[in-house]
């Protein structure tokens, strides 16, 4: 497996302020990867020093085999960038935005294609300004892939999205990801997180606090199980590390079916909030 990010030793300061730490990051060709971390944490600093928007103090850093701070032309090209505040281009139709974008690229990929891929053929000659939040947001995207980038970064793509436009929205990166793009997301949306990313990294107070698959951070998989049923018309709960056997003794018990059961382990939430307290002290 090739890797697309190497990031070691990475730190940034702003005056007083020291945003980065030290953070290491090794991001694999092909995969998606989700930077989650709370308000102020340093990722958006971090992301941008991988795009080449900023300068970083120390540390190494490689995207696609080249340190961004020399970044050339060339190697722009073979990057995406999708950024938190939408293209504001209201006059002008979809097809034509997405047209006048793949002329500033080497390699672009044809227009059309992209604007079906992202879902707007309906909407293709429409005014970008006519478009719903959601659908300027696919507008984006399109704008972000159009040159056939290997690499896509993607800063809080669904923020403000209904549940169903998040679904769809997830599809499409899936089916990007499908097509070999490697992509790097941040996102506060733990369940987007879990339903989207191979890996992720869990930044606070600017460090890498946990890294990891979303099934298995931060000792999720193993963590202790909680059973929960009603008896006697009370709420019943019970912490183990073998819900298995409980539920056995339940159903002995009960002669059967148990009232209200339910197995639960800790939501990538769960971890979450308690990897950036812990983070955080
Ligand atoms: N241009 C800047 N000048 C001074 N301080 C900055 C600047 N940009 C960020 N900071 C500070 O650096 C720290 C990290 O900010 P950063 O934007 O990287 O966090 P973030 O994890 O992306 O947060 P959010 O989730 O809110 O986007 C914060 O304390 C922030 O106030």
């Amino acid at each position: 497996m090739t890797t697309a990010v190497r990031v070691r030793g990475l730190t940034k300061r702003y005056g007083d302020v020291q945003a980065v730490k030290g953070i290491d990051l090794d991001i694999r060709e092909g995969e998606i990867f989700a930077i989650l971390g709370p308000n102020g944490a340093g990722k958006s600093t971090t992301v941008e020093i991988l795009e080449g928007y900023r300068t970083r103090d120390a540390g190494e850093v490689s995207v696609l085999g080249v340190d961004p701070a020399k970044a050339t032309r060339g190697w722009r090209s073979r990057i995406g960038i999708v950024l938190q505040t939408a293209e504001d281009a209201s006059e002008v139709t979809v097809r034509e935005l997405v047209h006048h974008f793949a002329g500033y690229y080497p390699h672009a990929k044809d227009p059309d294609e992209v604007i079906a891929k992202v879902g707007l053929m309906e909407k293709a000659g429409k005014r970008v300004r006519q478009l719903s939040g959601g659908q300027r947001r696919r507008v984006d995207v399109a704008l972000g892939v159009i040159g056939d980038p290997e690499l896509l970064f993607l800063d809080e793509p669904t923020t403000g999205f209904d549940p169903e436009a998040r679904r769809q929205f997830w599809e499409l990166i899936e089916s990007l990801a499908h097509d070999g793009t490697t992509i790097v997301l941040t996102t506060h949306y733990l369940d987007e997180a879990e339903a989207l990313a191979d890996r992720v990294a869990v930044v606070a107070g600017g460090r890498v606090v946990a890294e990891g698959e979303p099934g298995t951070l931060g000792g999720r998989a193993t963590a202790k199980a909680t059973v929960s049923w009603s008896e006697g018309g009370e709420q019943r709960s019970l912490e183990t590390g073998t819900p298995t056997e409980t539920v056995l003794e339940l159903t002995g018990r009960f002669d059967g079916e148990v009232p209200e059961l339910t197995v639960t382990r800790p939501s990538l939430e769960d971890i979450y909030l308690r990897l950036i307290e812990t983070g955080a002290r």
